[in-house]
């Protein structure tokens, strides 16, 4: 695997998070094969290892098919590693836990249930006490900017507000890490980087980990803190790719990020082994 520190030389490299602190996130020469009756066995992934530390946007990137939805399926504990392990803070992952939100690119709130009841619906399964329910559901309403529509129906919203239904009631349970799947790919251009630009407030505000998917490459230059480039046939980590051209700095719009010295230059990198790995499946 590559390491690259785009634009910078590696003491510059801007982090945030400690130095010496041990990684939120673990994942140790992970392996996947799915089995397939009647068939080979689809060797999805082979020797993924890579960290993500507290406070951290880790970004999948890759070509179609080269393993991001699994990986982070594993991480969420829907599906098993064959070989490997993946730790939570020191704590191996055995199956599915509410510490491990996700936030599919479906929509995926109740419709018979209003935003407010959407977003306190997990706490209530967890028997969370009513006033403390309320109150941070409305804390997570009003981050994702939907104070408004607290008593609105689902089906009243944009595909947009959706989602910002669903990461709200994700983040409500106080998840350990949020595992996002494609969670823009479903949206408009527009309404795509306004989402985009709010997560970075929501990330800032609530000092979340995240873990998130994607193959759109200003995506993930925009969002991404460190950027593991997956290629596939088995999917692996080609190269895990510092932004560091923003020196740290979370961008909050995305003008800005475009405008800085670098990020040209990263686009253009990515590009390159995108086109790479598009050559390799001829
Ligand atoms: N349940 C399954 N059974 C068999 N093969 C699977 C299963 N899930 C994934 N695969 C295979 O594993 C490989 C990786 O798939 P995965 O969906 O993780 O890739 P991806 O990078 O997320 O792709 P995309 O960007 O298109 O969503 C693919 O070859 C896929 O066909």
């Amino acid at each position: 695997m590559n390491r690259s520190v785009n634009n910078a030389s590696p003491s510059t490299a801007g982090q945030n998070y400690a130095a010496n602190a041990p990684p939120k996130l673990r994942l140790k020469e992970v392996g996947k094969s799915f089995h397939v009756p009647r068939g080979e066995d689809i060797q999805a992934i082979a020797n993924v290892s890579f960290d993500t530390h507290e406070n951290e946007v880790c970004v999948l990137l890759g070509p179609s098919g080269c393993g991001k939805s699994t990986v982070l399926r594993m991480v969420a504990g829907l599906e098993q590693p064959t070989t490997g392990e993946l730790m939570l803070d020191g704590e191996r992952i055995t199956g599915p836990a509410q510490e491990r939100g996700m936030v599919f690119q479906a929509y995926t709130s109740f419709d018979w249930l209003t935003v407010q009841q959407n977003v306190e619906y997990g706490m209530r399964l967890n028997r969370v006490p009513k006033q403390e329910r309320r109150d941070r559901a409305e804390h997570f309403i009003e981050l994702v900017g939907l104070s408004r529509f607290a008593g609105t129906y689902p089906r009243h919203l944009s595909g947009g507000m959706k989602q910002r239904v669903a990461i709200a009631r994700t983040l409500a349970n106080e998840p350990a890490i949020l595992l996002m799947d494609e969670p823009f790919g479903a949206l408009d251009a527009q309404t795509r980087w306004q989402m985009q630009e709010l997560m970075m407030e929501i990330v800032e505000a609530a000092n979340t980990t995240v873990l998130v998917v994607t193959h759109d490459i200003e995506e993930a230059i925009f969002l991404a803190d460190r950027i593991e480039f997956m290629s596939r046939h088995p999917g692996r980590v080609h190269e895990e790719i510092i932004p560091a051209f923003k020196q740290g700095q979370r961008i909050g719009q995305k003008e800005d990020l475009i405008g800085l010295p670098g990020y040209g230059d990263l686009e253009r990198h990515i590009l390159q082994l995108m086109r790479e790995q598009g050559r390799d499946e001829t």
